[in-house]
């Protein structure tokens, strides 16, 4: 896989001033983001996400999902953290795209979940590769992090990829009555790591 460093520019946020690297995945076409702040080449694990593109949570607000949340509290993490990184993977919909994912919504809005939608659909239930972060990251001189995710197959993928993941930091937020159900299957199906999700929403 090649995946080529572009460009790099400031990227002013409400959260503090990132800088943003673009890379391009030339086997896809797909450009790729990294937002770091602080120096993350400093050999000690940084604070890491990976973050999945997802329109509708990210920039459309949907409550469907509790992507947006995590993409906020991520970036405010970094901020306090005063050193992390973001990779922005351009992985829309678990790996189907935008308007399958459409189509998935639609078949969960007549009853399916998010699983049963994607198979019915002919996709697996998540079609993600990680492959990407790997050059990202060694361009960024990033070697070990302290990844927020409740996903453990991001876990496992940086290993696979020789990245040292040092900890685990759960990123649960964004808890609504329109994504219980989502989150529910994530965890029930996909093996997410939510702990008590009612607890969760009460709290939130
Ligand atoms: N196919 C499909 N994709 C979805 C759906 N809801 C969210 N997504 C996509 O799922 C991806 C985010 O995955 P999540 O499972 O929410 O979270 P994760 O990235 O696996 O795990 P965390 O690191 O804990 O956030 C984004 O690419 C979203 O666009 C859905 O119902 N169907
Ligand atoms: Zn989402």
């Amino acid at each position: 896989m090649s995946v080529v460093f572009v460009a790099a520019s400031q990227l002013p946020t409400p959260f503090g001033v990132f800088t943003m690297h673009g890379f391009l995945d030339e086997a896809s076409g797909k450009e790729h983001v990294a937002l770091t702040l602080g120096d993350v080449a400093n050999g000690g694990p940084v604070l890491g996400r990976l973050h999945s593109e997802c329109l509708t949570g990210d920039a459309l607000f949907s409550l469907r999902c509790d992507c947006g949340f995590q993409l906020e509290a991520a970036l405010r993490a970094i901020a306090e953290a005063g050193c992390g990184v973001l990779l922005y993977l351009r992985q829309e919909g678990r790996g189907i795209g935008l308007l399958n994912k459409i189509r998935a919504y639609e078949l969960q809005d007549a009853g399916a979940d998010t699983v049963e939608a994607n198979e019915r659909l002919g996709f697996g239930a998540d079609q993600r590769d990680y492959a990407m972060c790997q050059p990202m990251l060694k361009h960024l001189g990033v070697g070990a992090v302290k990844l927020m995710t409740n996903n453990p197959r991001k876990v496992k993928a940086l290993e696979s990829y020789g990245l040292n993941v040092a900890e685990r930091v759960p990123l649960q937020t964004g808890l609504n009555k329109h994504n219980r159900k989502y989150l529910a299957t994530k965890a029930g199906k996909l093996g997410h790591m939510l702990g008590n999700l009612h607890q969760a929403e009460s709290e939130s």
